[in-house]
């Protein structure tokens, strides 16, 4: 039984840095962090955005988290105090692995091969494999598979992934014995365990994989071979069983242990999805719903399974599974694709023309270039928001639509766009942020909306991630769009820390995730109260919002209609 003065570690991989949370398992508190970016991922290799193509280096992911675990064990005097790790990652992040559970990308014939690498999960590059899957689903039959995924499948996840790199890369199809989320993959190094013996997350399967009880784990194989014949017999080299994420995977293989400067009796729980870790980091219990909120949103509910018995799934969510968050309660996914990212959009629309000058500009020295390219880069946002608060009242007379990356929830639908109505030659820089802003939170309330209508309580909302501790701006804006309050958690890697969390329980610290929750909780840092004339205020812009939506989902529906008329 580990004793009260052990530790644990949470690694969290982002989207663009892992980072290492050493955390006191009997208290929560956290002892150090460290975090690596992703080089390659940085330099934007094996990525192409105007394609929607977003592949990541497994070597950026082991290079980070050895330098980070090993930065931050170096500060504990006795590595044998840290019990237990816990991974978790972005999802549907797959990656193609060997026989042996390597990834190919660290095999030197496919190690430039952006199909052989993971595919991050904004990459949307599948969306005609998800509409094949959300129509095959339907005409099949046998059961409708995206049943408990709200009832359509979305191009970011594992099968649509899956099924676009098998038809389009022969090599990789071939090589590719198996697939893994990215949090498996990283649980599976670690341990070195044999790939059949993997214990496969229970969280990222079902939310992303179509796993489900009901039909006895993953679709059929007659399914999937009438999808396409080429995922003949990979069925049967995933998985049937899946793991909550407070279970123990394994412990660290003799070379991990190493590495790492840990001992190779460190328990390593069952790997989970970011945003699941982020929900237990900020204490979620039933009727919260967390909000993850950074380069994406993702917002997580938990309900007792009771609530939802004997009355259809919840429809247009990203999927509701027992066990996905804490064990024995449902853990329901919504979120937007585009938040944090929607922002870095513009701020890369408003530094093109500032760095094309400033490439021009003769007078100046590579390095004068590259600090005032980067001092631009580093204030934007900041200089934006102080410009944007002091605009008149609320809302904007601009209107923006926040699908920039395609619409995630409700009822995802990765085909739409952005855009912004209500320009005159009085719209500036701040004006356009403002609305860009008002259109985050009004995506946010559509979603609570959903909740709603579909019968799940929310009573508490609880934000995490980058965008809810850097600006209190969108954080006010975000209670009055939902006339809601929001609270913020103190810990600055709620993810991070509900991983340790997780890792914990499985080193048999305490008994139940709910346990660890009471003792490691941070707490709160920030409360934003809902302002009732500004919330009155938002209501029929947010109408218009809706509208402009509509307008903007009929004629991109009706454009792909005629094309597909044509051909
Ligand atoms: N001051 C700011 N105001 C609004 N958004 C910001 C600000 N600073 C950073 N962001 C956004 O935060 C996002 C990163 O969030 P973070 O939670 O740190 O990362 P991740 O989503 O990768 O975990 C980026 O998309 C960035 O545009
Ligand atoms: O989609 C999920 C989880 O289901 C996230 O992994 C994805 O949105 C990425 O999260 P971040 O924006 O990097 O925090």
């Amino acid at each position: 039984m580990p004793s009260a003065d052990s530790y644990v570690i949470g690694l969290d991989f982002g989207t663009s840095s892992v980072r290492a949370l050493l955390v006191e398992a009997g208290t929560g508190r956290e002892v150090a962090e460290a975090v690596r970016e992703y080089p390659r991922w940085e330099a934007g290799e094996f990525c192409d955005p105007d394609r929607n193509q977003f592949r990541q280096h497994p070597l950026d992911h082991l290079e980070g988290l050895t330098a980070a675990v090993r930065e931050v064990v170096a500060l504990v005097d006795d590595p044998a105090r840290i019990v237990g790790l816990a991974v978790d990652a972005t999802a549907s992040t797959p990656g193609p692995v060997n026989e042996q559970g390597v990834a190919l990308g660290l095999l030197p014939e496919f190690a430039d091969n952006p199909d052989a690498l993971f595919i991050l999960w904004k990459d949307h590059t599948a969306v005609a494999e998800a509409e094949e899957i959300n129509a095959l689903a339907r005409r099949w039959g046998g059961p409708d598979y995206t049943r408990y995924s709200g009832g359509v499948y979305s191009p970011e996840w594992f099968w649509a992934k899956i099924t676009r790199i098998v038809r389009q890369n022969e090599a990789v199809a071939r090589a590719a014995y198996s697939w893994l989320e990215h949090c498996d993959w990283v649980t599976l190094e670690l341990t070195g365990q044999p790939l059949a013996d993997l214990k496969r997350s229970r969280c990222a399967a079902g939310h992303k994989a179509l796993w489900h009880p009901d039909w006895d784990g993953l679709p059929a194989e007659i399914f999937l071979t009438q999808l396409e014949p080429r995922l003949a017999g990979l069925r049967a080299r995933l998985y049937q069983n899946t793991y909550t994420a407070d279970e123990v995977a394994g412990t660290l293989s003799p070379v991990w242990a190493k590495k790492l400067g840990l001992r190779p009796e460190t328990v390593v729980a069952v790997g989970t999805v970011d945003a699941h870790a982020g929900g237990v980091g900020a204490g979620i219990r039933p009727y919260t719903m967390v909000k993850v909120m950074g380069t994406s949103t993702c917002d997580i509910v938990v309900v007792p399974p009771a609530d939802l018995a004997g009355r259809p799934p919840v429809a247009g969510i990203c999927g509701q599974v027992l066990g996905s968050v804490v064990p024995g309660l449902v853990g329901l996914e919504a979120g937007q694709s585009a938040f944090g990212d929607l922002l870095a959009w513009f701020e890369n629309l408003l530094t093109w023309p500032l760095t094309a000058v400033l490439a021009r500009s003769a007078g100046l020295s590579p390095e004068q270039r590259e600090k005032l390219r980067l001092d631009a880069e580093e204030n934007l946002l900041e200089l934006l928001t102080e410009a944007a608060q002091v605009l008149g009242p609320a809302p904007s007379p601009v209107l923006a639509l926040d699908w920039v990356n395609g619409r995630r929830t409700p009822d995802a639908n990765h085909q739409l766009q952005g855009a912004l109505r209500n320009l005159t030659m009085g719209s500036g820089a701040p004006e356009i942020f403002r609305a860009l802003v008002e259109s985050l939170c009004y995506g946010s309330r559509r979603i609570l909306e959903r909740f709603g209508a579909e019968g799940i309580r929310v009573e508490q909302i609880v934000a995490i991630g980058g965008v809810a501790k850097k600006s209190a701006f969108i954080m006010q804006t975000l209670a009055d769009v939902l006339n809601h309050r929001l609270v913020v958690t103190a810990s600055e890697q709620a993810p991070a820390l509900g991983a340790a969390m997780y890792a914990a329980v499985a080193a048999g610290c305490y008994p139940t995730v709910e346990a660890a929750q009471q003792a490691m909780s941070s707490g709160f840092s920030a409360t934003y109260e809902p302002d009732p004339a500004r919330a009155a205020a938002y209501a029929p812009h947010y109408a218009a919002y809706l509208a402009l939506g509509n307008f903007i989902e009929e004629s991109t529906t009706g454009q792909l209609n005629n094309s597909a008329a044509h051909l």
